[in-house]
């Protein structure tokens, strides 16, 4: 079934929906209906992850759909990520292939190495010592990066990308890379609009994907008085002029500067109202405006494995 969501062409030639569903923090009993109520609405893209504990229960809706005839494989972008407990090099294979069982699929569209720092290897997805600090592993991202590139000649991943990198580690990626990454997701929305990462990302042809692009409310340790971008009275403003939901401008605001864009909600009226973006457009002095609202404010700082040698936000400038 044909879906109105624009597609993005990356370096290699393949194309990515702009505009795919989260599912960071959905609930393994609730995210099936979700995906499946994604897929109903229009979607083709499914963010996911290892990590998320929930790729099961994602392969489950995208299994029903296909065998409902509602879409075909071919029509959908699926991406998941390497975690850090995985970088070794004789490690990668495997991991790929628990997503690949997990998610019930022969191939992803894109898998990316999830965070630039690894973990200890083993059964935790966080290890810690006795103190509770994350044990951390000394692989360098660079031989997992060499890991990753067999798997595209081995037709089982399309693609293949980074997340959390920095432009000093993107570098280091490249000066090695037969196969190139196609992609660095990051954090992405007007109080982080990563002008500066994402120029740089596509001088070399990486695009990028917005993740928390509506400021990750649910995020687990948000305190209550914390800052929530959609409460912004600013952005609440330009959403009001224009007649849509703040939600829809900012995923609006990713679109229009051709940015990769993956909202996560639960919830089927969000998830439609979500991908009712493509009647209309922000204009160029909106997008201007919008870009006044950053003030390097994250909502995912990786403080748990701060001092790391490779955490990407600690060392260096972007
Ligand atoms: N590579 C990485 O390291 C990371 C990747 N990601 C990816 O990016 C995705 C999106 O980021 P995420 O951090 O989840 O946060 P988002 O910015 O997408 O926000 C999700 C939250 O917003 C709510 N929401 C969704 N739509 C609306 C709406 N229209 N109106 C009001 N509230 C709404 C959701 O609620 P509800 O679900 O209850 O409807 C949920 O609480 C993730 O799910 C994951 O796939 C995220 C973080 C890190
Ligand atoms: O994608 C993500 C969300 O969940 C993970 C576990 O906390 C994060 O590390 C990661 O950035």
């Amino acid at each position: 079934m044909a879906s109105k969501v624009p597609m993005v062409k990356l370096e290699n030639g393949t194309e990515c929906p702009i505009l795919g569903i989260g599912t960071w923090k959905s609930k393994p009993g609730e995210v099936t209906q979700a995906v499946k109520d994604a897929i109903d609405i229009g979607y083709r893209h499914i963010d996911c992850a290892f990590v998320y504990g929930n790729e099961k229960e994602v392969g489950d809706a995208i299994s029903a759909k296909i065998k409902e005839g509602v879409v075909k494989r071919e029509e959908l972008f699926i991406t998941s990520k390497l975690w850090n407990t995985f970088h070794r090099a004789d490690l990668v294979k495997g991991a790929l292939l628990k997503s690949l069982e997990n998610l019930g699929t022969q191939y992803l569209d894109l898998y990316l190495i999830h965070w630039p720092q690894a973990y200890k290897e083993g059964a935790e997805n966080f290890p810690v010592d006795e103190a509770g600090k994350i044990q951390f592993s000394d692989v360098d991202y660079v031989d997992t990066w060499k890991a990753l590139e067999p798997l595209v000649k081995e037709g089982l991943v399309k693609s293949i990308g980074l997340s959390n990198f920095n432009s000093k580690q993107i570098t280091r990626v490249l000066e090695v890379a037969t196969i190139k990454p196609v992609v660095n997701q990051i954090e992405c929305h007007p109080y982080l609009n990563q002008q500066r990462l994402k120029d740089f990302c596509e001088a070399r042809g990486i695009k990028i994907t917005a993740y928390s692009p509506l400021g990750s409310p649910d995020r687990p340790w948000a305190k209550p008085g914390d800052p929530q971008l959609m409460d912004d009275p600013k952005l609440k403003a330009i959403a009001t002029r224009l007649g849509k939901t703040v939600a829809q401008v900012l995923i609006r605001y990713q679109i229009d500067r051709g940015v990769i864009v993956i909202p996560k909600s639960v919830t089927r009226s969000r998830i439609a109202s979500n991908f009712d973006v493509f009647d209309f457009k922000l204009s160029a002095e909106d997008v201007q405006l919008i870009n006044t609202f950053d003030c390097n404010g994250r909502f995912v700082p990786m403080t748990a494995s701060l001092g790391h040698k490779d955490h990407p936000f600690e060392n260096d400038e972007f």
